[in-house]
């Protein structure tokens, strides 16, 4: 399972030589944690959304598995194929933590034999006990929503997990709990994780790093 990015290019005006990023060529494996690091308005976000599919590229193609997530269609890539965790969690506040989770298997039409035991198992393995499993998520903190945000990603059976600064509100200890599960996320499962992050920090705790710096995406080497 490869996710590729060929010839990649976009500008948001109407000159292409303002272009944020042009003809990038790369790939990304299962089994790997990338970051994508860049400074403020370097264009990340802007990134994630065209490996996401929440957007198009001006020029080139994003290929899952050989195949260009367009003609795949967009929408089944989006449910299927990708999930996304973003900074600010997009989590449903007035309903529990259990309850935000069983709404992605809903959207996304994973199927399990025993949806209670596979809700309660993705919230343990991202550190939340049965304590707090059941609390409205607005009623928890800010370490505890991200855990919950990330379990709601792997519940869908999803190959590919992108998250947009998700250490971005988070303390140290915290910070570092969560890159973890990343990490378990791709080297356990061979899921292909993306994190998009301006922390260089939680950068060197991935496999690989590519750098979005003046208009270029490149590896980024030690
Ligand atoms: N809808 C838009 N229309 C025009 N320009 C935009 C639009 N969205 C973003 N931009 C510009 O494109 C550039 C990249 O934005 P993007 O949000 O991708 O950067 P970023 O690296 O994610 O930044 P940050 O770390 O601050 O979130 C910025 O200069 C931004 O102002």
């Amino acid at each position: 399972m490869t996710l590729k990015i060929e010839n990649l290019t976009y500008y948001y005006t109407q000159n292409p030589d303002d272009y944020l990023f042009r003809d990038v060529t790369e790939t990304f494996s299962e089994g790997v944690m990338y970051a994508i690091l860049g400074s403020s308005g370097s264009g990340k976000t802007t990134l994630l959304s065209l490996l996401a599919g929440l957007d198009t590229p001006k020029g080139g193609k994003v290929l899952y598995d050989d195949t260009d997530i367009k003609k795949k269609g967009l929408t089944k890539y989006r449910l299927k194929t990708v999930s996304t965790v973003f900074q600010a969690y997009n989590l449903l506040t007035y309903m529990t933590a259990f309850d935000n989770v069983k709404t992605a298997i809903n959207i996304s039409g994973a199927t399990y034999s025993d949806e209670k035991a596979a809700i309660t198992d993705i919230l343990k393995r991202v550190g939340l006990g049965e304590e707090l499993i059941h609390k409205k998520v607005g009623m928890l903190s800010g370490g505890q929503q991200q855990r919950v945000a990330i379990a709601r990603s792997l519940i869908t059976q999803s190959q590919i997990i992108i998250a947009d600064e998700p250490t971005g509100n988070l303390d140290e200890e915290t910070t570092r709990d969560i890159v973890k599960i990343f990490q378990d996320i791709a080297h356990d499962e061979g899921k292909i994780v993306i994190l998009v992050t301006h922390e260089s920090e939680v950068a060197n705790s991935s496999d690989v790093i590519y750098e979005l710096k003046n208009r270029t995406f490149s590896e980024k080497t030690a």
